[in-house]
C-alpha cells in the first residue's frame, strides 16, 4: 500500500538550502541581497545574476560572493548557460519572477537537484504558480520553496498579495516566502500572514526585516524545536518579544502614575492587579494564577519603580 505523506506531514516539511531550514516548525528566515556581516543581516545570500545580463561569468560572480560569506547562498540565473557554475557553487536556485514561465528554464533548473526557490511572475495566477512546481517534481525535484513577489500595477511599485501567499502555502503545504522590494516595513505584515521568511533585494534594509521576524514571528508562528540549540533560538525569539512588550507595558504604567491622583507605590490598587493577573490566566492557563501573580508583581514594581526612579543608566 503507498505511503502517500499526509498534509499535516507535507504542511511541516521544511526545505533545506544549505545549512538553513526555510519552512516546517522553524523560525522564519531572511534571504538578502546584500551581503550579511553587520547586525541583522540574512540568513542566506541572494545573488542575482539577472543584474549582469549575462555580462559576467556565473563562476567569477559567486565565487566573489563566497569569498564574503560562508553561508547559505541562492543564485538566480540570467540564463541557462549560468546553471554549470550555479551547480557547482551555490545551495539553492531562484528562478526570478520574469522567468517563471521560462518552461525550459524551469526544467533545467529542476534537473539540477538543488533547492528551487520560484518567484510568482508579476501577473501568474495561484494555478499558473503552482504549476511551476509541478514542473519541478516531474524533474524529480521536491525541494521547492515558493516566493511572492508582487502583482504589477499601474502605481510605480509592485503589490505584495498577502492573501496569495496564503493560499499558495495553504495548497501547495510548501514553504512560502514573501520577496520585499522596497519597503520593509511591510515584513511585519508578512510574517503576520504566515510567511515562512522574507527575500530582500540587495539594497533593502536587514535590520528591520529581521526584527520583524525576531518579534512577531514569536507571536504568529509558533515554533517545535528539536534540539537545544534551536529551542534556545525559539526562546530567544520569545523573549524578544517579550522585552519589547515589557518596555512598553512600563511606558504605559508610568502614564497611569502621572494620571492617578495618587501614583507611585504610594497608589498601588491590588484589586486591579489580582484582575489582570486573573484575565493574563485566561490566556496562560497552564502557568494559572499562582504562577503568573509572582511574575506580574514583579513587572508591576519594576514599572512603579522606573516612574519613581527614571530609566536604567
Ligand atoms: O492601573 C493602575 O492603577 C496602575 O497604576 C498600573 C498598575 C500596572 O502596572 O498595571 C500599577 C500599579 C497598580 O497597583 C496597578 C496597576
Amino acid at each position: 500500500m503507498s505511503t502517500a505523506p499526509s498534509a499535516v506531514e507535507t504542511d511541516r516539511a521544511a526545505v533545506r538550502l544549505g545549512t538553513l531550514a526555510v519552512g516546517g516548525d522553524g523560525p522564519a528566515v531572511v534571504i538578502a541581497g546584500d551581503l550579511p556581516g553587520a547586525a541583522g543581516g540574512g540568513d542566506a545570500l541572494w545573488l542575482s545574476l539577472r543584474d549582469h545580463h549575462g555580462g559576467v561569468s556565473a563562476e567569477e560572480a559567486i565565487r566573489a560572493a563566497r569569498t564574503g560569506w560562508a553561508g547559505p547562498l541562492l543564485a538566480e540565473p540570467f540564463s541557462a548557460a549560468d546553471l554549470p557554475a550555479i551547480a557547482d557553487l551555490a545551495d539553492g536556485v531562484v528562478i526570478g519572477a520574469a522567468w517563471m514561465q521560462d518552461f525550459q528554464l524551469v526544467r533545467a533548473v529542476a534537473r539540477l537537484g538543488l533547492p528551487v526557490l520560484v518567484e510568482r511572475g508579476p501577473a501568474a495566477t495561484l494555478d499558473e504558480w503552482l504549476a511551476i512546481v509541478e514542473y519541478c517534481v516531474a524533474e524529480g525535484n521536491d525541494r521547492v520553496v515558493l516566493c511572492e513577489s508582487g502583482t504589477r500595477t499601474h502605481h510605480a511599485h509592485v503589490a505584495l498579495d498577502l492573501a496569495l501567499l496564503r493560499a499558495a502555502r495553504e495548497r501547495s503545504g510548501r514553504p512560502v516566502l514573501a520577496r520585499l522590494d522596497g519597503d520593509a516595513a511591510l515584513a511585519a505584515a508578512a510574517i503576520a500572514a504566515g510567511a515562512d521568511g522574507l527575500l530582500l533585494s540587495a539594497g533593502v534594509p536587514a535590520a528591520p526585516a529581521r526584527d520583524a521576524v525576531t518579534v512577531l514571528g514569536a507571536l504568529a508562528r509558533p515554533e517545535a524545536p528539536a534540539t537545544v540549540l534551536a529551542a534556545r533560538g525559539a526562546i530567544d525569539r520569545v523573549d524578544a518579544a517579550l522585552a519589547t512588550l515589557l518596555e512598553r507595558r512600563a511606558e504605559l504604567a508610568g502614564v497611569v502614575q502621572r494620571l492617578k491622583p495618587v501614583g507611585g507605590f504610594a497608589g498601588r490598587d491590588m484589586d486591579r492587579e489580582r484582575r489582570l493577573v486573573e484575565a493574563m490566566a485566561v490566556r496562560a492557563p497552564r502557568l494559572g494564577v499562582r504562577r503568573l501573580a509572582p511574575i506580574m508583581n514583579a513587572v508591576i514594581e519594576a514599572g512603579l519603580d522606573l516612574a519613581e526612579s527614571g530609566p536604567a543608566a
